[in-house]
Formats: structure tokens, sequence, C-alpha cells
């Protein structure tokens, strides 16, 4: 007689001895033996089922990239119209990241000046992806068409430039944030590095090339310690992995300038900040908590020192990125080949006067007339960096660069288009 073990647990291994001889073990080996033939087939379609699941999640994260809907003769004329230019000796540009907070501002710009723009966005949910929508409304209303589709989307691109001579393009669009790319590395590499190339294959090979300006970053300096920073300075010390698929971009360009004759010109920004923002960066998340009455974290340096940054608003990188395009020179190529050199440039565009984030916090105060619960904390190693600070001359010799919006007067206005967007302008107390 098995014991109440065996008779509980018939297939527990060890447990079952099949030599015994006796008749109803015999029967119980039949049994187990069945029920293992059962179980392997019960793993094996297990496996075929994740597999299969994992395949279609697969094929749906590329699709998050490719959904858009794009294509037909409406579209079409949508898109020809946008690009129409309304001033004599304009430009249309293809301006990539253009429901994006930077993307917006120089759209605007552009299509204010009587330039033909074609935005492109995907629209991903790296934030609130209400905002973007809400600044692709801003860009309807003001003729400019934003395209919904991603950069990797080599047939896209390749139909937009067939339908429209692009004479610039304004590459905005990358994963953004420094501290995000410690949680998802992979979006880094999708945007900031294949998607750059799947864009400058087809600029290569449109007839006409257009001429290429891109944001990159101040965070290419890095571990650099020599203020201010300077476009010579060293940039082989990336502190975070935004920061190296930036550098990474400049060595890209430069590659597409150097074989195919692309005009190149690579922008520095230096933390951009202004109303239209995006709600992942300090002074906007700052902001939104200081009015919910939830704490703030600001991190503090080695010794005990403030962070700072060269905060730059966004006013004046836009008249950066408008002067980046009106110098920047042809490109020369025709047919993927290439005629001639062309210009290969890079700039700073700062503000030139860095503020500790605790100032910066002091300021926010005073416009929100709320008192910020400040819990300060050491900078955990996250890939920041302990302070930026912009040599502009290149820019202000090149293009007349020349910021003129101090923090105080820059986050005024960013208080007061947050407190009207976000509908606090009735509220009691915070006018
Ligand atoms: O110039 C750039 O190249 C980059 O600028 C921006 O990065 P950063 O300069 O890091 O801006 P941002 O996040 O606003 O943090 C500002 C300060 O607040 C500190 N900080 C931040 C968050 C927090 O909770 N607490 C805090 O103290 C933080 O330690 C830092 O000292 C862009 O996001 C980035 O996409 C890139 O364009």
């Amino acid at each position: 007689m098995p014991s109440l073990e065996e008779e509980l647990f018939p297939s527990t291994p060890g447990k079952f001895k099949i030599d015994r001889g006796h008749s109803m073990n015999r029967q119980f080996h039949r049994c187990f033996a069945s029920t293992s033939t059962m179980f392997l087939w019960a793993l094996f379609l297990i496996a075929l089922t994740v597999s299969y699941l994992s395949f279609q999640s697969f094929v749906d994260s590329g699709s998050r990239y490719f959904s858009a809907s794009w294509g037909g003769i409406q579209w079409e004329k949508q898109v020809r119209n946008s690009a129409q230019i309304h001033r004599s000796g304009g430009m249309s540009v293809l301006v990539t990241g253009a429901a994006g907070f930077v993307g917006t501002h120089v759209s605007l710009a552009l299509k204010k000046r009587g330039d033909g723009v074609v935005g492109l966005d995907n629209f991903n949910n790296y934030y609130d992806p209400s905002l973007k929508r809400a600044r692709k409304s801003l860009l309807n209303s003001h003729g400019v068409l934003v395209v919904e589709g991603d950069l990797n989307d080599g047939k896209l691109l390749a139909k937009l430039f067939d339908m429209v001579a692009f004479t610039h393009v304004m590459h905005l669009a990358a994963q953004a944030g420094v501290r995000y790319a410690m949680e998802n590395p992979n979006s880094y590499v999708h945007s900031n590095i294949a998607g750059l190339v799947s864009l400058l294959e087809v600029c290569k090979s449109a007839n006409p090339q257009p001429a290429v300006v891109w944001a990159s970053s101040s965070s290419v300096y890095g571990l650099n310690d020599k203020v201010p920073f300077s476009e010579a300075d060293r940039t082989d010390q990336p502190a975070s992995l935004y920061a190296a698929t930036k550098k990474a971009g400049e060595e890209i360009t430069h590659t597409y300038n150097h074989i195919y004759g692309l005009s190149i010109t690579g922008l520095r920004f230096f933390t951009v900040y202004g109303p239209w923002g995006r709600p992942d960066m300090a002074y906007f998340s700052f902001t939104r908590n200081i009015l919910q009455g939830k704490p703030i974290t600001i991190y503090r340096g080695k010794n005990r020192a403030d962070l700072a940054r060269d905060f730059t608003y966004i006013d004046d990188i836009v008249k950066g990125c408008l002067g980046s395009l009106d110098t920047s020179g042809k490109s020369t190529g025709t047919g993927g080949k290439k005629k001639g050199n062309a210009p290969y440039r890079i700039f700073n565009l700062g503000n030139t006067s860095p503020v500790k984030v605790p100032v910066l916090v002091n300021i926010l105060e005073r416009h929100l007339k709320v008192k910020a619960k400040r819990n300060i904390v050491d900078m955990p190693g996250n890939g920041d960096v302990p302070f930026t600070h912009a040599n502009i001359s290149h820019a202000q010799r090149e293009f007349g660069y020349k910021p003129t919006t101090d923090l105080q007067t820059g986050l005024k206005k960013f208080v007061r288009w947050y407190l009207s967007y976000y509908g606090y302008n009735n509220r009691k107390g915070l006018q």
C-alpha cells in the first residue's frame, strides 16, 4: 500500500519507487508517465503562447512608433500647403520634434516670418502627450501641419522629401532628459542614434540636399571643469547615456558632412526653459509641486555645493536656431554624392550666467507666492553634472547671438503661462 504521502503526492521525485513490482504501483507509474507527458505538452504549449505573445508585443512596440496615419490626396495637400513659402528668399523647413517644447516655438517663429514649415513628431508618452497635442493645435491654428510619425520610418521621411524640396531640416526630435536614461536606455538609442541616422540617410539622398541644423546638448561637456564651456573644450567624458548619444550625434553628423557634403550645424542647448516647456524638467516639476503643496527634491553636489545651470530662455534659443538656419550655408551633394566641402559647425546656445538651483526655487516662490517644501539630498549618481556655463562668443560672431532674458524675467513668463494653461488663474492668491 502506498503511504499517505505517496497517495497525496504521487509524482513527487524520489518518492515513487518503480521497482516495487506492485500492480498498484505499475498503474501509478503509467499514470505518472502520462501525466508527465501531458505536463511536457502543457509546457510546450505555454512556451509557444509566450513566444507568440512576445512576438506580438514586439510588433506592437514597433507599430507604436509607426502607427501614424499618413498618405492620401488630402494629406499631401496639407503637407504642401504647410510647406508653402510666403516671403521672398524664404526657406522650407522640416522641423522634427515639432510638437516638443523647442520644436513648437521654432516652428511658430519660422511660420510667422513667412517660411514654409512641416512638422514631424511621434507623440510618444515620455511626458504627458496631451501637452504635445495642445502644442499641435496651437501650431495648426498658425497653419503648421504636424505629421504624426517616427524618425525611424524611412518611408515616411522619403515621402515627405518626395513632396517637398526642403531647403533646411531643423532636427529637434530626441529622447531628452538626463536622468531618465538610466530607466529607459533603449529609447535614447532609438531616437538619438537610430532616428538620427535614418533622417541623415534621407537627407543625403534628397535632391536638393537640405542643410541640417540639429539639437545637441550642453551635457556633452560632461565632466569638463574648464569654465565657461567653449566649443573646443573636451567632450569625451560624458556623465550620462543621454550625453553620450548627443556626443555620438555630433560624430555621426560629421561623417555625413564629410562623405556626402551635408551642411551640418549642431547646437548645444543649455537647460532651456519657458512657456509650453517640458514637464520633466526641474523648473516645471518644482512649479507643479509647489502649487500642489508637495515637497520638491533639490540635489546637492560634492561637499554640499549647490548645483548650478546656465538656464536659457526659450526666446533666446529660438533666435539662435533661426540665426543658425539663416547662416547654415548649402549642402553640396547631389544623388548621394559629395560635390565639395560643406560647412560643419557647432555652437553653444546658453545664457552665460549660471544660477544655483536653490536660487531658481527662490525665484519660483516669489512668482508663485507660495513657499516650497524643500527636501535637500546629496546628488545621486544619476548622470547629472555639477554646473554648466556657456561661452557663446562663437555664435555671437557667426550670427549675432545675444541672449537677453534673465532667469527672473523668463520664469515670470513661464509662471504666467503655467497658471493660465493649468487653470490656476481663477484661484485665489495665485495671481
Ligand atoms: O542642457 C542640457 O543639455 C540638458 O538640460 C536639461 O537637463 P538638466 O540641466 O539636468 O535640467 P533639469 O532636469 O531641469 O535639472 C536642472 C537642475 O535641477 C536639478 N534637479 C533636477 C530635478 C530634481 O528633482 N531636483 C534637482 O535638484 C538637476 O540636478 C539640475 O542641476 C534637459 O532636461 C536635458 O534634456 C538637456 O537638454
